[in-house]
């Protein structure tokens, strides 16, 4: 295992501050957004108000990581949405060094990190703006460290959350998380600004859970049951259905 704080490792140019406690890291990252003069991760010890994907509250029980990546955009709307591949991916990626094993780390559609088929980590993508320019967005990442929320606080149907010390032993602390956390992030964030969407798609899939096997998508308007093909080069999940093929660009997976 790799032991925790490698400060020298820290992305230049990346601002980083820790906050005893707020409301919601991405609230605090909205707030902040209008005096940014470069990236800047803020990590919260407690959230009082953490949010989670579709308006649900997000658990956060002390020791677990709640940060959140904040950055004024020069892309398009559509290109800042795939940054929610490039973030599963470096949560990925700091799991495995904090552990020194890759096995049982999956990601799930659309940014889910999962460890041993339940929860482990997950991502929520907000901005602000127009389709004409957007003003920030924000990365925010909540992974179990400590301590997984109770089954009875997620969706009956929602894959059961676990935490990265009850699932493997390792211990670490949300600081020496975000020292892996963020450094990976700028690898992949590089990458992603060099050569676009594709190498981070490919690395994406090479990861991805339940690839080419049957999962369900319910959508706002249907629920739709079919093979995991793929997913394309604008994010859009990918199933084929007996009779026809989708691309989804928004949607809750069910294994
Ligand atoms: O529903 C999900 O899977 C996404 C959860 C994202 C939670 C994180 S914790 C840090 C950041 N601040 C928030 O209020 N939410 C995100």
């Amino acid at each position: 295992m790799k032991s925790g704080c490698d400060r020298q490792d820290w992305p230049i140019g990346v601002g980083r501050r820790v906050l005893a406690e707020v409301d919601s890291t991405n609230a605090e990252a909205a707030r902040i957004a209008p005096d940014l003069t470069g990236p800047e991760w803020i990590l919260a010890l407690t959230q009082t108000a953490a949010r989670g994907r579709r308006g649900r509250p997000w658990t956060n029980p002390p020791g677990n990581f709640a940060a959140t990546l904040v950055m004024r955009p020069t892309e398009s709307p559509d290109q800042v949405a795939l940054r929610s591949f490039v973030g599963s991916l470096a949560v990925f990626d700091a799991v495995v060094a904090a552990t020194g094993r890759a096995d049982g780390v999956a990601l799930k559609w659309p940014n889910d990190v999962l460890l041993n088929g339940g929860k482990l980590a997950g991502i929520l993508l907000e901005s602000a703006g127009s389709s004409a320019g957007l003003s920030y967005f924000a990365i925010g990442v909540g992974v179990n460290l400590a301590q997984a929320p109770s089954p009875d606080q997620v969706e009956p149907q929602a894959l059961r959350p676990v935490s990265l010390l009850s699932e493997t032993g390792a211990s670490v602390t949300p600081e020496a998380f975000l020292d892996l956390l963020a450094p990976a992030y700028a690898r992949y964030e590089d990458q992603f600004r060099t050569y676009g969407f594709a190498p981070i798609r490919r690395a994406w899939l090479d990861r991805a859970a339940k690839l080419g096997q049957a999962i369900t998508a319910r959508t706002a308007r249907e629920s739709i049951k079919g093979t995991f093909e793929t997913v394309d080069a604008s994010g859009n999940l990918v199933l084929t259905t007996a009779k026809s093929r989708h691309a989804i660009p928004a949607a809750e997976v069910f294994f």
